[in-house]
């Protein structure tokens, strides 16, 4: 344990698939109570930042602490404090949105009962009528929602979510921003990938741009010093042309 930093914390990092170097040398730290968007095009090493603070992949070199604990080290010590919302959330077809909370809560060593996770599925926006309805006919939004939920209820230190706002409808990404307004209030430290900048300006605190595996840009995103969103999104755009030509 490590205990000085950030609920996230990289430092240098490096980590690489043979000769094919996917971070390089990327610092990020998140405080408690506060949102951080990671933007990058396709394969610039997003999806693999969160591999790392899961333990799933190894980094080469530097430092990675997850609520002071390094996931090489301690993996299992990692996702109990770690919420993890993958960008197809993998939940039971044949139980209810009830039945999938219960079962995943109970998995994870955190059981809780109906009123709290009905409570929990009002909180995430799940109408009564869908609580006690198999997930066969649910819309991604839905599921999400559940997955959401059960997130929620486990009350973690750390909320990492990949591209949580793809394939939501705009009423549901404002949804999905509010809820995640509300869980940063609870002193959650949350690292979002997104392609969704308009998303990620509604919700971070601080936008950071990935490309190559390190970080070339970070805004505020928040507060007085809050960037210009025409201003980016036009520096953005020219940084995707850059990297498709
Ligand atoms: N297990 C693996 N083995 C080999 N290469 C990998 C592996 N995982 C990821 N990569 C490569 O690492 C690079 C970064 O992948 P990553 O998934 O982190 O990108 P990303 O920024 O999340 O991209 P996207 O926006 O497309 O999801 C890509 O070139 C990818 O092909």
């Amino acid at each position: 344990m490590t205990g000085q930093h950030a609920p996230i914390h990289l430092r240098d990092v490096t980590l690489a698939y043979g000769d094919h170097r996917v971070l390089d040398g990327l610092s990020l730290s998140i405080a408690a109570g506060s949102v951080t968007a990671l933007l990058g095009g396709n394969g610039a090493g997003k999806s693999t930042t969160l591999s790392v603070l899961l333990g799933f992949a190894r980094a080469e070199g530097g430092e990675v602490a997850v609520c002071g604990i390094d996931p090489a080290a301690d993996p299992d010590g990692v996702r109990r404090r770690i919420a993890y919302l993958p960008e197809n959330v993998a939940l039971y077809e044949h139980l209810t949105a009830v039945e999938n909370a219960d079962y995943l809560l109970a998995l994870s060593g955190q059981p809780q009962d109906r009123a709290a996770i009905t409570e929990a599925l009002t909180a995430a926006g799940l109408q009564e009528r869908a609580w006690d309805q198999r997930l066969g006919g649910f819309s991604k939004g839905m599921r999400q929602k559940v997955a959401i939920a059960v997130a929620l209820l486990r009350e973690v230190p750390v909320l990492l979510l990949d591209e949580p706002t793809s394939g939501l409808d705009p009423r549901a990404t404002a949804d999905f921003n509010a809820l995640l307004a509300q869980v940063r209030t609870r002193g959650t430290a949350v690292l979002m990938v997104t392609h969704d900048l308009l998303s990620a300006a509604d919700v971070a605190d601080r936008i950071g741009f990935l490309d190559g595996g390190r970080l070339t840009d970070e805004v505020v995103a928040n507060g007085p010093d809050r960037f210009d969103l025409r201003a980016l999104h036009a520096r953005f755009q020219v940084g995707d042309d850059r990297r498709a030509a």
